[in-house]
């Protein structure tokens, strides 16, 4: 087995000095200009999967990389044995700049801030209409999370079998949030999970959700193929399907864009939110905010967007919502 860190490969290659030239020695590792694009698939235990081209291969950190975290969505720059098969092991020299990443705070008393997933574009929050009954508080800490990580949330709510979807979209109208509403017992007929795979398409969409409230039945409805893409991760990283923790990317059929499983991430430690990035998702607010006291949470005596809104630049249930969302990173039993 090919083994990290033993062979010399490209970036090991240093130039020897020339025995008649003066010119000073370069430490410069070359910039691996010869490595291939990956996209990561998922992580277990240092051990990372990812798409290169149309092969999936494995692949560790190169040391180079020091603490920096690879997780999934990343785009990745690899080399070495990029052949996929079984037993080899590439490396990843670089992660190329994130345009998103979600993070949370494991829990709210963990200082430590975990980037969850790189580069989605998209949050869907997945809440059952009944069976277990709809957490408003959840999804507003959800809503929160990608409001702060620039992610357009999506509420999918599903087991509209069981109760109508009516007075819980009312609570997040005034949040213009868009949604769609499903039910299982029609994912025999394809066409039922059209309206969600419309609203996915060509995106990288994480999806959160409680335990049981029907994602991993939506997700192997959008993504026929997840049994077999899970298998082989799992056949790669050998461990079983019930204890992967990482989260996991699955492409939608006819490359039509990701939809990243989270099956760790049941809710967010918010401590590392600022309210600052989540008013950015409330362009009628922000400019009110600029008369505000430095470093305001927005729930305070000297809050400007409360005369802001007396003065009709907003509608005061925006006001109210937002505040709502923020009073959530205060961790309440339930949560
Ligand atoms: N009535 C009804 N039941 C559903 C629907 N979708 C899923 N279920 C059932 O709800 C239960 C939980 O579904 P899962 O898809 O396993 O839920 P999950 O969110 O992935 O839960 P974990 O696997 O615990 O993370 C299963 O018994 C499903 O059959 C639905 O639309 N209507
Ligand atoms: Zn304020």
């Amino acid at each position: 087995m090919r083994r990290y860190g033993k062979h010399t490969d490209e970036d090991d290659v240093r130039v020897r000095p020339s025995r008649h030239g003066s010119r000073p020695r370069t430490h410069r590792r070359p910039a691996h200009e010869d490595a291939a694009e990956g996209f990561v698939l998922t992580v277990d235990r240092g051990r990372i999967t990812c798409l290169v081209g149309e092969v999936t291969v494995t692949a560790m950190k190169a040391r180079e990389l020091g603490r920096k975290a690879v997780v999934v969505g990343d785009r990745v720059a690899v080399v070495g044995d990029l052949s996929g098969k079984r037993d080899t092991l590439a490396r990843i020299v670089r992660v190329e700049e994130r345009t998103s990443v979600l993070r949370r705070t494991a829990d709210d008393d963990d200082p430590y801030e975990r980037v969850v997933v790189a580069n989605a574009d998209q949050l869907a929050v997945v809440t059952a209409l009944a069976d277990p009954e709809p957490r408003p508080r959840l999804i507003d800490r959800c809503l929160v999370a990608a409001y702060d990580a620039g992610l357009e949330p999506l509420l999918i709510l599903t087991k509209a079998d069981l109760a109508p979807a009516g007075p819980l979209l009312e609570t997040y109208a005034p949040l213009g949030v868009r949604h769609v509403v499903t039910s299982a017992e029609r994912f025999e007929d394809a066409a039922s999970v059209e309206p969600v795979r419309e609203l996915l398409d060509g995106r990288i969409t994480a999806f959160v959700g409680h335990s049981g409230v029907g994602k991993t039945t939506l997700v192997n409805a959008l993504v026929p193929e997840r049994q077999r893409a899970t298998g082989h991760v799992n056949a790669v990283t050998g461990r079983g399907r019930h204890t992967t923790v990482s989260a996991l990317a699955l492409p939608l059929p006819d490359a039509a864009g990701w939809v990243i499983d989270t099956p760790g991430v049941r809710s967010f430690g918010l401590n590392h939110i600022d309210p600052s990035r989540v008013i950015h998702a409330f362009p009628d607010l922000e400019p009110g905010a600029e008369g505000c006291p430095r470093a305001c949470s927005h729930d305070e005596p000297d809050c400007a967007l409360d005369a802001w809104v007396a003065d009709g630049h907003a509608d005061p249930a925006r006001l109210y919502s937002l505040r709502r969302l923020l009073a959530t990173r205060e961790r309440t039993a339930g949560d």
